[in-house]
């Protein structure tokens, strides 16, 4: 059976466009696994949205992200650490969920 994952409904846009193409998550995210295909949500309604196949799941700290991964969530870096610190305040171990739309 498809897990699912959820994604607050601002980023849909940026998704089923194909702009954004990871989102970085805590440890209770990180046990997808390469090649799943994921059921993706909106946060706020519980709305499907559309599947995402998982390409990898790498742990990173919050001081190595980058510009790189900033621009995989098209956002400035700046934005995205305001992001991630908004959702998982005083979090450093996070996790790099790498993904494309099917
Ligand atoms: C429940 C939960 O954690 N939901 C989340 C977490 C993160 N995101 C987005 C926000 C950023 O674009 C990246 C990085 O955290 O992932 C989300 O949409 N929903």
């Amino acid at each position: 059976m498809k897990r699912e994952i959820t994604f607050y409904s601002r980023f849909e846009s940026d998704i089923l466009s194909g702009k954004k193409t990871i989102t970085i998550r805590d440890s209770s995210e990180s046990h997808f696994e390469k090649g799943e295909l994921l059921s993706v949500s909106r946060n706020e309604d519980g709305q499907y949205f559309c599947t995402i196949e998982v390409d990898s799941v790498t742990p990173v700290l919050m001081n190595e992200l980058t510009e790189v991964h900033a621009a995989q969530e098209n956002m400035t870096l700046g934005e995205l650490k305001q992001v991630i610190s908004e959702i998982y305040p005083r979090l450093n171990e996070l996790y790099v969920i790498s993904f494309h739309m099917r």
